[in-house]
């Protein structure tokens, strides 16, 4: 097998490659960058696999790659394929963010870099002041669903090696600059970032980043359905008699994001959307249907209900704007013993970035909290009833507790966000973004998940409905 065809297999079985489902082909394979510490045992360099499709302009991932003469046991399920090295004889090329050893050579060129900059061939290694990085610590990789490749140095730092790499900003890495100098206390302060400068468009494309290891975390998505599990457990029971009621931490989730919005408000450019923006808004989102339609063919009936809420978002004129998170759901937030942590503000993977780093409406992220809070308990309830434990009525009571636990969460959130009842402009911007957000989660879930597909559509459903004149 060329090494070709190996990274063909193994980027189409990566979690973080997001062509799935589509046809393309491996492209131009570009070296960009060789670690500091690379040596004749073991070398790390930095790839830039192209990724053609067909009929679309080609997407780019990043894959860093530990070179070994000689077979490494203890990495065979990160092996991808041999080589040719630079002396023309064979390495071993295996997908570096496994490999402890090649992880190092990241965490000390970032501590040599101290509070500045240090370069070594393009690569670029940023600091921010504040934090003296433990070079002793041990490199761990999560593991789970993500977009990228985190990987944790001890409990001290945390690297997030983007994938999908684009020339230009990256938004997580600008974002949790400005909220760390900020002093914001709802994300783990930024500690630097790699970039190197691409000599084929003479830009820079932004690597990785390295964060604050937030010690005490529990993942919001697994505290939702922990407190869903507990609900369905005491099925007589409303959600405010149990145990686990999540009331509270949504509320205090609702605060966080206010306080989030405020501080982005304050740094990054606002600006007001006219009647032909808003238009072409509405435009933009009707055309995502349509596209997403072609993937989950079952959308279509969801396309004329759906209508009348992009047509009452299209009668909206001077909308604020202003830099969001653009991806926000409960995977996203951590709750530590100091509050609620907002992450990943890289904004949906699937968009261009250029689209990213564009002004929003604040209200997208509200709309993608509640989506969450529409997911945590279909998820519990359709795993408990593909247990088929207790039959029909079983069935119906967890369907009802299911919904009684979205709108209690949804409504305790909402209301510390907006803090008092919400305008019927804030209610059409809501609706919307819920829709454009439920439209591209049947498409996530179509390619990642299909089982799952059910969920956003049901909530379209719902909403077409309400929509619905007839
Ligand atoms: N600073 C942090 N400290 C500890 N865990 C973190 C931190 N940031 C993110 N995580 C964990 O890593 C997971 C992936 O992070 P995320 O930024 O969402 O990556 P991706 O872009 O791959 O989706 C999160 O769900 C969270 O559990
Ligand atoms: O990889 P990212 O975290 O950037 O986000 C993508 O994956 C998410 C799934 O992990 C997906 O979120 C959807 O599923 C969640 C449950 O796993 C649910 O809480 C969200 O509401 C739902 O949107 C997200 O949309 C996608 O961009």
């Amino acid at each position: 097998m060329t090494f070709t065809d190996a990274l063909k297999d193994y980027i189409d079985g990566a979690r973080w490659f997001g062509g799935k489902g589509r046809e393309w082909q491996v492209g131009a394979v570009r070296r960009v960058g060789t670690l500091p510490g690379s040596g004749d045992g073991l070398s790390v360099v930095i790839e830039l696999v192209e990724i053609a499709y067909t009929g679309a302009e080609p997407d780019y991932y990043q894959l860093p790659l530990a070179l070994y003469p000689d077979q490494q046991e203890r990495l065979g399920h990160a092996l991808i394929g041999t080589l040719d090295g630079e002396d023309g004889r064979e390495v071993f090329a295996y997908d570096a963010v496994h490999d402890r050893e090649a992880m190092g050579l990241w965490l000390r060129a970032f501590a040599s870099a101290a509070d500045g900059k240090v370069t070594a061939d393009d690569l670029a290694f940023h600091r921010v002041a504040g934090h003296d990085l433990d070079t002793e610590a041990h490199s761990t990789l999560f593991t789970g669903e993500q977009s990228n490749s985190s990987v944790a140095f001890g409990e001290d730092s945390l690297m997030k090696v983007f994938r999908k790499v684009t020339p230009g900003v990256n938004p997580d890495v600008s974002i949790h600059e400005v909220l760390t100098r900020a002093g914001s206390d709802h994300v783990a302060a930024l500690y630097g970032w790699l970039d190197v400068v691409d000599e084929t468009t003479d830009s820079t494309i932004q690597l990785a980043m390295l964060q604050q290891f937030l010690r005490t975390a529990t993942d919001g998505w697994e505290l939702a359905l922990a407190s869903v599990r507990n609900l369905f457990a005491e099925a007589d029971l409303h959600a405010e008699e149990v145990g686990g009621d999540f009331a509270g931490e949504a509320a205090r989730l609702g605060r966080a994001l206010a306080e989030t919005h405020a501080t982005l408000a304050e740094h990054f450019p606002v600006g007001v959307r006219d009647a032909e923006e808003m238009a072409a808004l509405a435009d933009a989102m009707r055309g995502r249907l349509r596209a997403a339609i072609e993937v989950v063919p079952q959308l279509a009936a969801y396309e004329a209900g759906l209508d009348a809420t992009y047509d009452a978002l299209a009668a909206l004129t001077d909308v604020t704007v202003q830099q969001v998170h653009g991806d926000l759901h409960l995977g996203q937030t951590l709750r530590t013993v100091r509050g609620w942590k907002i992450v990943d503000f890289e904004g949906e993977p699937a968009k261009p970035l250029s689209e990213r780093l564009l002004p929003d409406s604040p209200w997208r992220d509200v709309a993608g909290m509640l989506r969450s809070f529409d997911y945590a308990p279909r998820v519990v309830a359709m795993t408990s009833f593909a247990l088929d434990a207790g039959g029909d009525d079983q069935e119906a009571q967890l369907a009802y507790r299911a919904t009684e636990w979205s709108e209690r969460n949804a409504r305790a959130f909402l209301a510390a966000y907006a803090d008092g009842d919400l305008g019927e402009t804030e209610q059409t911007l809501l609706d919307a973004y819920v829709a454009d957000k439920a439209v591209y989660e049947a498409v996530y879930e179509a390619r990642n998940r299909p089982t799952w597909v059910q969920v956003p559509l049901d909530a379209l459903d719902r909403l077409s409905e309400s929509k619905d004149p007839a």
